[in-house]
């Protein structure tokens, strides 16, 4: 696993600000990967399964982690933690702990006490809708997907998808590609612009394309809990 620390932060920053997503590079290896995807067929590591066309959220399945959280995926919220609040600071004005921990006693006390670090999987012809991942009042800014599977030799099609709706505007869609073991970080639903008059705030939505053949998993990393 490459150390988050050194990964290409004013890069990472610099694209977050103007498009409202970034890849981080390489981040978890082969291995971490496997690992992390062998999880999913061991239920006691999850409080929930959702099975996403009977709600309409597209073709696909994912499990939200339990309690305690294996310490790979702890470790993804701890690390990409220090890294990530003063973004969120500039874009919101509000002010973030210094430890994620501090940060979920700022959850529970909104009432949100359930993880929501999650695993995905998608079959040929999954697909995830476009989507906010919005679980109560309190919401971190930003959140991060990491790739699991291998692009073209595991899974084909299956591109990370953002699209950013400017106010009074048509929508803009980024494709994010993605290596395995590689992460996204992104504007869980809104970021600012800068404009000629001020800062506006644009909306964003990301989802999943088709996957054409093959399986690709994910590990989603939300950083506020759900209620
Ligand atoms: O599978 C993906 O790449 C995206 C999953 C997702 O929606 C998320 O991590 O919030
Ligand atoms: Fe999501």
């Amino acid at each position: 696993m490459t150390d988050i620390d050194t990964l290409d932060w004013p890069r990472i920053e610099a694209d977050l600000d103007a498009y409202g997503a970034a890849a981080t590079g390489p981040l978890l290896s082969p291995e971490q990967c496997a690992a992390l995807v062998a999880l999913y067929d061991e239920p006691e590591h999850f409080r929930s399964r959702v099975v996403m066309a009977r709600h309409g959220f597209g073709r696909g399945e994912y499990q939200y982690f339990a309690h305690p959280l294996p310490p790979l995926v702890a470790g993804m919220r701890t690390g990409f933690w220090p890294r990530l609040v003063g973004i969120a600071h500039r874009w919101t004005g509000r002010d973030y702990p210094a430890t994620h921990a501090e940060y979920l006693e700022r959850c529970h006390a909104a009432g949100q006490q359930k993880p929501t670090p999650l695993l995905l999987r998608y079959g040929a012809g999954d697909y995830n809708c476009l989507h906010q991942d919005l679980y109560g009042a309190e919401v971190f800014p930003l959140q991060v997907a990491i790739l699991l599977s291998r692009p073209d030799a595991e899974f084909g099609g299956g591109a990370f998808v953002l699209t950013e709706q400017r106010p009074r505007m048509q929508s803009r869609a980024e494709v994010v590609p993605l290596r395995q073991g590689e992460a996204v970080v992104f504007a869980v639903a809104e970021r600012p612009v800068q404009g000629t008059r001020g800062t506006y705030r644009v909306k964003l939505r990301h989802g999943v394309s088709r996957v054409t053949w093959g399986a690709r998993h994910t590990l989603g990393v939300i950083f506020h809990n759900a209620a």
